[in-house]
């Protein structure tokens, strides 16, 4: 089994730096109210190593630091990380582990179970793009993914398979709730906020009404601008 103590310095470093970081970014689940109990995980592949990080199992999110983060390989596996054998990685980490092995320019992976989100996945609808700010972040409609069991990499297979065509960081996988992806870890945080804010608005606007989709051409101009002129430099 690979040793994080017997990895160059370099490695331990950015290991280091990444658990400090996805730990962090923990914080921000309940904090934007995208999650109850332990029902969520964020995780981030370290720069230079085929490792990522991920939270650990069933650890509440006031617990979780830097030092209990688990480090894997590429295949899900944790490796000799520091942290107690019996602490196991995120129940969803086949599932991160099959989006990094499949889509190189993904680096952060997020899941929870946001509740309006978590909504739109359980009756297999797509959030229609209806508002600029989904042509900003999504590029179009939020998808649905299959039906997918927990534990394995069907619920990776179907992320990759949904997403690997869309301009959408976001999948609602069936009957399940949201995962989204990103440049990085914040990326990915950033997405999930956004898709459960969203598919709030979109099921109040359906409680006045139809919501008018946005024109394709509209919805191209927004993604482009969002992409690549909001903002700072
Ligand atoms: O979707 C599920 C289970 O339905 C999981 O995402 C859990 O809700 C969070 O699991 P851990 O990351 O704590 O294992």
């Amino acid at each position: 089994m690979i040793k994080l103590t017997e990895l160059s310095q370099d490695i331990q470093d950015a290991v280091a730096a990444t658990r400090e970081k996805v730990a962090k970014l923990h914080a921000e689940l309940p904090a934007n109210n995208l999650v109850v109990w332990t029902a969520g995980n964020v995780s981030e592949r370290v720069p230079g190593a085929d490792l990522f990080v991920i939270k650990p199992s069933g650890v509440r999110y006031d617990e979780l630091s830097a030092e209990v983060m688990v480090v894997c390989t590429m295949d899900g596996e944790k490796i000799e990380d520091g942290t107690p054998a019996r602490l196991s990685p995120s129940s969803d980490t086949a599932a991160h582990a099959y989006v990094y092995r499949h889509m190189p320019e993904v680096g952060g992976v997020v899941h929870t179970h946001s509740t309006y989100a978590t909504a739109f996945a359980a009756v297999h609808q797509p959030i229609p793009c209806v508002l600029t700010m989904m042509g900003d972040e999504f590029g179009g409609e939020v998808p649905v993914g299959p039906f997918a069991i927990i534990g394995d990499d069907s619920i990776g297979r179907g992320i990759v398979e949904t997403l690997k065509d869309s301009r959408s960081p976001a999948v609602l996988m069936a009957n399940h709730g949201p995962f989204t992806i990103g440049k990085d870890a914040t990326a990915a945080v950033k997405a999930a906020v956004m898709v459960e804010e969203v598919a709030r608005t979109v099921a109040a606007a359906r409680t006045l009404g139809e919501p008018v989709p946005v024109a394709q051409e509209h919805i191209d101009s927004l993604y482009d601008r969002y992409q690549n002129v909001y903002g700072q430099k």
